[in-house]
């Protein structure tokens, strides 16, 4: 579980973040959506650490993010596993070599036991043998993301961040995706925070949806949840596509009958 309470940050005096609270539940995918410039990312980085925030607490399970000692903090790092945009894979490395990473970096584990947990992760990720071998240059974007997450849960992270992890992807692929993401998020019950454009990933996989409109928290609730959400900035925002407006309204009717 991840807890913000009362986070503000600002650039230069510019507030970008003002007076988020909320809480992000273990075993769920929590997405966070909002209008181009409404903070997401700057969240995102602020909670696990790549900004320093103005004021508040960011609490991972009990332990106090905020105050804690860098030297704790970094440990701490070492249980949050990232996917951020684009993939940022290293061509120079095979895709078995980037999953591996993590784990050279960090880890004591022999040769043997490194490439046990490698072949796992790329495994769980449906990533072939014979794609072990190959550069991420020679990878469609759809694998990308998938070596992107087996690296990321390389060191069996407590918490997940993903940021748009469907940008750049077809429709169907970020379907894929999304469900890889939330099966592994139930299966090795992780905290899950991920960063989202899509609309389908709203529908689809969010347990917990924050909605943040110039920097304010504007509406927090589930999938079923934002189909009635009565919030104004909230309906212009998702139910601006006609064709969400027209999901929205056959659930609706589904519903009722
Ligand atoms: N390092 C920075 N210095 C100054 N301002 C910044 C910095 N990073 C972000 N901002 C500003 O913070 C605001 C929120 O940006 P952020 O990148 O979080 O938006 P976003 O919701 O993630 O947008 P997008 O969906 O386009 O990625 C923007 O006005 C941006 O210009």
């Amino acid at each position: 579980m991840i807890r913000i309470e009362n986070l503000n940050k600002s650039f230069e005096g510019n507030t970008v973040l003002n007076n988020i609270t909320t809480e992000f539940q273990k075993g769920k995918t929590n997405l966070i959506i909002g209008r181009s410039g409404s903070g997401k990312t700057v969240l995102l980085k602020s909670i696990v650490g790549l900004h320093e925030i103005d004021n508040g607490s960011i609490y991972y399970d009990d332990r106090n993010f905020t105050t804690m000692k860098p030297s704790v903090r970094k440990k701490l790092r070492q249980e949050m596993g990232m996917v951020f945009q684009g993939g940022a894979l290293f061509d120079s490395l095979t895709v078995a070599e980037n999953v591996r990473f993590p784990l050279d970096m960090f880890t004591e584990q022999t040769p043997a036991e490194k490439a046990r947990r490698v072949e796992f992760c790329l495994d769980r990720v449906n990533i072939s043998r014979e794609a072990h071998r190959l550069s991420p240059s020679e990878i469609s974007g759809g694998m990308k993301k998938r070596v992107a997450i087996a690296r990321a849960i390389s060191l069996n992270p407590k918490y997940l961040f993903c940021d748009e992890p469907n940008s750049g992807l077809d429709p169907e692929t970020s379907l894929l995706i999304d469900d890889l993401i939330h099966e592994i998020t139930v299966e090795f019950n992780i905290t899950t925070i991920i960063n989202t454009h899509d609309m389908n990933s709203v529908m689809e996989i969010g347990e917990k949806i924050l909605f943040i409109s110039e920097g304010e928290m504007c509406w927090e609730g589930t999938k079923t949840e934002i189909l009635y959400a009565e919030n104004k900035k909230l309906q212009e925002f998702v139910f601006a596509n006609p064709q969400y407006k027209q999901i929205r309204d056959l659930r609706r009717e589904a519903d009722t009958d």
